[in-house]
């Protein structure tokens, strides 16, 4: 895994690992042999350590971290000192990236240099660990204490003019990386090694560390809330300059292995496997991601120009793909286009993009109000108002107007895919492409099957989702598919919470502490309270009741009409300054508690006799969490969701589930599934009138089993097929 070449008097030693250069077992033993293969031949003067492929090196190989204790010799800071050891200069050679590990073993090496396009980073906060290797030791010598901080603390990577500007690079070169790297190797032959040697240098800026801890502290606990790693990679720096080295590489030793056994890294690296494993879909008649090829998408129509429409709109022209959108009169396409604009300035302001690029984005932006005009193009994502009538007429309408290899999809946040498609003559190539809002800053793209749906068409819009950015998974449809479905169960709870004697800051409040990112009510005021009220109209309506304020069951089911009254205000949300919280026009991104909210709620509650009282913190994340938990097995259980690494990744971002937790399967598998089942059990006790408390039978199956079955083998499960 690591070729060993003679060039004159040169060793090159190149990484051989696809796809990534992974620093395995092998790769790691193969660096120890050519160092000391090269240091006992007389003829070499110099050795050069390279990347075959497309990087130099993406680090340790995070598969072997999951049982950490069996990582076999030589471990990485072993590899290190050999290569640091070496009476013959060691150059590392860098192109595409340097990684952790991989970073960490530049460093080993005396000296760096790298191509221009290079990057170079400590993604392992991201992970939940820290640079393990000496990184956070042998880092801050190289750069200074705040940028070491900095770096390791974030996980982000930098450029290569930058790590030449921060000291992490000897030499940026424009030509072939290898040539360069020898031409450099002959010239630092014979030159004395000591100073080279990180080891044995000191942080220059050490008699500052306290100060610059404290100030990087306080910016990682805001930034990084909830989070261990980052505060680790702080501490460790910080040991950098106040102990010896060797100690400080024994106390970084100390905390990456507190680190890895503990609860965020183990979901952080789960959470990182379950993002590349959701591209790899699969449908049930087999076809995959291994065997069906996309159609080209050259050209794309948008309808409806509200918060979705505009949103998805800017992220197709953003990725370079033309759009024409498409409204029903002339003031709403005008509104439609200066959001996108302004949505575009805002990426101006923060520098994520050109003027320059602004004018081209919007140069391939065409608008229109007749369907007509999307005679031409290769797939239409249709973002109309959530009403199943009106969906059917518009699609049948395009099956008329449009060529007939257009894709038609739409944005449909819950209506079954299969009731839109038989509107058209073309079913197989309808589908869903959900979209979570705010569509231009959201990862997530759910793509929907229907049952006619056909593997090329769904193989498109896999890499739709690809090109324009986004974290795609494939889901069945269903009503709500799995992200609004599942989540649905878990703001059912929040609203009865509202019922039962809850706030919506309180429970807003303890779900931030758990680790969402914003709390339910938050999420609600952000994508609208009149989108929720338009999907319970529609639920209504297709079940033939009529939905008040008044309503309280239906069906025998439980209904929370709380935020319905919120809509009869008025009180949209964000969007009209008002919603669960209150907004000061000058400051949208700060909700505040407005006590006439908690009058409306104390009113619905006396209108309707119930009683009120203290809820604590732990039966707030039970009833939102375990409710999800149980609708999610269920998902599971009809195929909706392939896997339940699918599920969770559309947690993390649909709905901003903390990374550091998981996702709610995750969450199931570590709580452990038979305390899961006895509280949904316990739940559905207390709580008939609630369906999502039926408890899974999948859930009960996998629970009744006397030890923990891993989530891998969850879905062997599925169908009575184990039992
Ligand atoms: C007491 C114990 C002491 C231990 C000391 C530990 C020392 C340390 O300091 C620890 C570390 O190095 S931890 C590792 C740090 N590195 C990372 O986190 C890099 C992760 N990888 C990436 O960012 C992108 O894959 C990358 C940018 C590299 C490439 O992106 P692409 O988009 O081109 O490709 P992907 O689809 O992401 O990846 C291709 C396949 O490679 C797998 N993979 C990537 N990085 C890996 C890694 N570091 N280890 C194992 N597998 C890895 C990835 O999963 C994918 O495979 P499949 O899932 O099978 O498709
Ligand atoms: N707002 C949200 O958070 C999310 C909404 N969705 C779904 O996206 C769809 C759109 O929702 P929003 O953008 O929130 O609604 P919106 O009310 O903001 O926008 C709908 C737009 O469609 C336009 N429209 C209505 N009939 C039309 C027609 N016949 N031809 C052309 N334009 C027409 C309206 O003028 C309006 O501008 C719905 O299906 C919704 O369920 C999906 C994910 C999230």
């Amino acid at each position: 895994m690591v070729d060993y070449i003679i060039d004159q008097n040169l060793a090159i030693l190149a990484v051989n690992n696809p796809p990534v250069n992974a620093l395995s077992h092998h790769v790691r033993e193969g660096l120890v042999e050519g160092i000391k293969k090269a240091n006992a031949n007389d003829q070499v003067t110099a050795i050069v350590i390279i990347g075959k492929g497309k990087i130099f090196c993406s680090g340790a190989d995070i598969r072997e971290f999951s049982n950490h204790a069996a990582i076999k010799d030589p471990v990485l800071t072993s590899v290190g000192h050999t290569i640091e050891n070496s009476g013959k200069p060691v150059i590392s050679a860098i192109h595409g990236n340097a990684l952790g590990g991989g970073l960490e073993v530049a460093l080993f090496c005396h000296y760096r240099i790298a191509s221009e396009s290079a990057r170079v980073g400590f993604p392992e906060v991201l992970i939940g660990i820290l640079p393990g290797a000496e990184g956070t030791v042998r880092l801050p010598r190289l750069s200074g204490l705040s940028f070491a901080m900095d770096m390791i603390a974030s996980g982000k990577q930098i450029n290569a003019k930058d790590a030449f500007k921060h000291g992490i690079l000897d030499k940026v070169c424009t030509g072939n990386i290898l040539e360069e790297a020898k031409d450099f190797a002959k010239k630092v032959i014979g030159q004395p090694l000591d100073s080279r040697r990180l080891s044995r240098i000191n942080v220059e800026d050490a008699s500052n560390v306290d100060a610059v801890f404290e100030v990087a502290l306080a910016q990682v606990k805001k930034k990084y809330k909830g989070q261990i790693a980052p505060i680790y990679c702080l501490k460790s720096v910080r040991n950098s300059a106040k102990m010896s080295f060797d100690k400080a590489a024994a106390e970084e030793r100390r905390l990456i292995t507190e680190l890895m056994l503990g609860y965020q890294s183990i979901a952080l690296r789960y959470s990182f496997f379950a993002e590349r494993s959701a591209s790899k879909w699969r449908l049930p008649c087999g076809a995959s991601v291994n065997n069906t090829k996309p159609s080209k998408i050259e050209s794309t129509g948008v309808i409806g120009a509200g918060t979705m429409g505009s949103g998805i709109a800017v992220c197709l022209i953003r990725a370079g793909i033309p759009v024409i959108l498409v409204e029903k009169d002339p003031k709403m396409l005008e509104k439609g286009m200066e959001t996108i604009s302004g949505i575009l300035d805002g990426s101006v302001k923060l520098k994520r993009m050109t003027p320059g690029q602004k004018a081209k984005c919007m140069e391939i932006l065409k608008g229109a109000t007749s369907l007509d005009k999307l005679s031409n193009v290769d797939l239409v994502i249709e973002a109309v108002y959530e009403n199943l009538e009106l969906k059917r007429q518009i699609f049948a309408q395009l099956d008329k107007v449009c060529k007939p290899s257009t894709l038609l999809c739409s944005n449909t946040s819950t209506l079954d895919i299969d009731k839109i498609a038989s509107a058209t003559n073309r079913p197989d190539k309808v589908v869903g492409t959900h979209f979570f809002a705010p569509a231009f800053i959201m990862r997530l793209l759910e793509n929907v099957y229907g049952s006619k749906t056909s593997p090329t068409t769904v193989a498109t819009v896999m890499e739709l989702g690809r090109r324009i950015g986004k974290v795609t998974v494939l889901v069945k449809t269903c009503y709500g598919f799995v992200g609004n479905r599942t989540h649905q169960c878990f703001g059912a709870e929040a609203s009865f919470l509202l019922e039962e004697g809850c706030l919506p800051q309180d429970i807003d409040q303890v779900l931030e502490e758990f680790g969402m990112a914003m709390g339910p009510f938050k999420v609600s005021d952000l994508s609208g309270i009149d989108v929720g009220w338009r999907i319970r109209q529609e639920v209504a309506k297709a079940a033939g009741f009529k939905l008040t304020t008044e309503t309280r069951y239906h069906n025998g089911e439980r209904i929370s009409t709380v935020g319905d009254s919120l809509f009869e205000m008025g009180r949209y949300g964000i969007k009209t300054g008002k919603g669960w919280y209150k907004y000061d026009p000058t400051n949208l991104r700060k909700p505040v508690p407005d006590s006439d909210v908690a009058d409306v709620i104390l009113d619905h509650c006396a209108k309707m006799g119930l009683q009120r009282c203290k809820i604590p913190p732990q039966e707030i994340i039970e009833r939102c969490l375990f409710a999800a938990v149980n609708e999610c097995f269920r998902v599971l259980e009809e195929r909706v969701a392939e896997k339940p690494e699918d599920i969770d990744v559309i947690w993390q971002y649909g709905f901003s589930f903390p990374r550091y937790a998981g996702g709610p399967m995750f969450y199931a598998s570590q709580v452990g599934l038979k305390r899961v089942y006895e509280r949904v059990c316990f739940y559905h006790e207390k709580f008939p009138y609630s369906s999502h408390w039926i408890p899974s039978d999948l859930l009960r199956k996998l629970a009744s089993h006397s030890v923990e079955i891993p989530m891998s083998q969850w879905k062997e499960f599925v169908n009575g097929s184990k039992l």
